[in-house]
Formats: structure tokens, sequence, C-alpha cells
């Protein structure tokens, strides 16, 4: 049974590619899901698409969200825009002759939000200042929707200053950071302690969980290490809000 409460949507973006943006995701679709609440992801631009036998595009990372959302879309609003090459968007549009732009991402997107539910999340593409062309970023893609900005730091060496960095741009580009995710991308990472505890004092967002490395690569067991941001706030105000 599915609760119906106010809409919370978040793009969610990284301190880099493969830091673990899909996977914490997953994660919250699935809390949000053992929660009864509607919930979807869009994953609007996937670069690194596998072609099938009939020769059609498929995203691992939206069939991955797709499998833990409640909500189901269909094709075109999940995975709007598929691209072969892995790499950045600009980069892999050009190899099948095409350029993206910020506004008809957007459009796509919005098309895909206006499909009910109370939790929803964007995923982006690589980082936050990811080329989508020459011009614009993935960052302009958010900024246009105007959604807070969720930041999933892969907890690795060197992830201290891509955190930083990335808050420091979501804030100049005038979003809000929602809360980020400390997300462990190694069963054994030496100082990872003081690591997260740097980022907990330094960043000035909610810290939504440490999601520990799993070994079987399941959320399931995971979904007690992560919140929304709304669950940040009294219940009554989250259903206010
Ligand atoms: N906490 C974790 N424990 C175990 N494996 C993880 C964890 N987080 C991420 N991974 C694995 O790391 C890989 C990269 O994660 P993921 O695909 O979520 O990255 P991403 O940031 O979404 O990348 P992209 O920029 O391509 O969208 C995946 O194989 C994923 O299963
Ligand atoms: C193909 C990959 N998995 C992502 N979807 C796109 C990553 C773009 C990274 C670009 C960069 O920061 O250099
Ligand atoms: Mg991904």
């Amino acid at each position: 049974m599915s609760i119906a409460t106010a809409r919370h949507a978040y793009f969610v973006t990284g301190t880099d590619t493969d830091v673990g943006k899909t996977f914490v995701s997953s994660l919250l679709l699935a809390r949000a899901s053992s929660q009864g609440y509607d919930c979807f992801a869009i994953k609007p631009i996937s670069a690194g698409c596998s072609t099938d036998a009939s020769g059609n595009l498929h995203s691992d990372d939206a069939q991955c969200l797709q499998q833990y959302a409640s909500i189901k879309l269909v094709e075109e609003l999940l995975a709007p825009i598929k691209l072969p090459a892995a790499t950045s968007p600009h980069i892999a549009a050009a190899q099948v002759g095409e350029r993206l732009q910020a506004g008809r991402v957007v459009g796509h997107i919005r098309a895909g939000l206006s499909t009910r539910a109370s939790r929803i999340l964007v995923e982006g593409a690589g980082g936050w200042r990811v080329p989508i062309n020459m011009q614009e970023c993935i960052s302009d893609v958010a900024k246009q929707l105007r959604l807070p900005v969720i930041l999933v730091v892969g907890i690795r060496l060197g992830c201290l200053n891509h955190a930083l960095l990335t808050a420091e741009l979501i804030m100049r580009d005038g979003l809000p950071l929602a809360g980020w995710v400390a997300n462990c991308l190694h069963a054994e990472e030496p100082f990872m302690a003081e690591q997260i505890e740097t980022l907990t004092k330094k960043l000035s967002a909610p810290c939504l969980g440490i999601v520990p490395y799993a070994a079987n690569g399941q959320v399931a067991d995971l979904i007690d290490s992560i919140r929304w941001p709304s669950e940040l706030v009294s219940p009554a105000a989250d259903d206010k809000n």
C-alpha cells in the first residue's frame, strides 16, 4: 500500500563518475519503496549504453533504478537520451552526430517529473561540471530544474578535494545542497573514518548516511544506512513541504 505525502525531488550528483550515484539512488528508492512511498528515478543522459540483439540501446543505470522504483516509468521517460560511447556526454553525442542542449534535456526530465510520486530522483552523468556540449554542463540541467542536490561522495583518496569543490560549486550555482552521502567504495580504505569526519565538519549540509561497501552488491540489506533529506525534518513538516 502506498502513502500519499508531499513531493520531494532531488538531483543526484557525485564527486566523479563511478562513485556510486546509481548505487545510492537505488538504495534511496528501495528505502522509499519499503516505507510505502510512490517513487521513481530518471536517468536523463546515459552514456556507455550497450546494444541489444535488436539494435536497441540499453542503459544499465536506468534499469537498475527502475528495479528499485515503485513506479515503473516507460523507457522514454526513464532514459530519454541513450548514447553508446562510454565517455563524457558531449563526446558521446558527437560520436553519433548529435549535440545535446540543456533546455531539451530539461524538457525530457520535466515530462518524467509530471508522473505522480512523492519521492523522485534525477541522476546526473559523472560529476557536477561534466560537459553536455562545449558551452553547457550537466549542472546547467540541474540549475534549470531548480532541484535541491544530493552529493554522493565516493570515499577514496582524493575525495575530500572533489567533495569540497563540488559542494562549493553547487552553492555558487545557487542550488541548495540537501545532503551528502559517504559511499564506501572499498571494503578497506586507509583513514576512512577520518575522511568522513572531515567531510562532516566541513560540508555545510547534513550527512544522509554512510553506505558500507557491499561485497555482494545487494542494496536490500543497506536501506537503514541512509535517509532521504525529508526524513531529517519532523514527519509533520515532511507532509507539509
Ligand atoms: N557501497 C558500495 N558497495 C559495493 N559496490 C558499490 C558501492 N557503491 C558503488 N558500488 C559499485 O561501484 C560501481 C560504480 O557505481 P555506480 O554505477 O553507482 O556509479 P555512478 O556514480 O552511478 O557512475 P556513472 O557516472 O557511470 O553514472 C558499480 O559497479 C557499483 O555496483
Ligand atoms: C560513461 C560514464 N559511465 C558516465 N556516464 C559519464 C562520465 C563522464 C565523465 C567525464 C569527465 O569527468 O571527464
Ligand atoms: Mg550511474
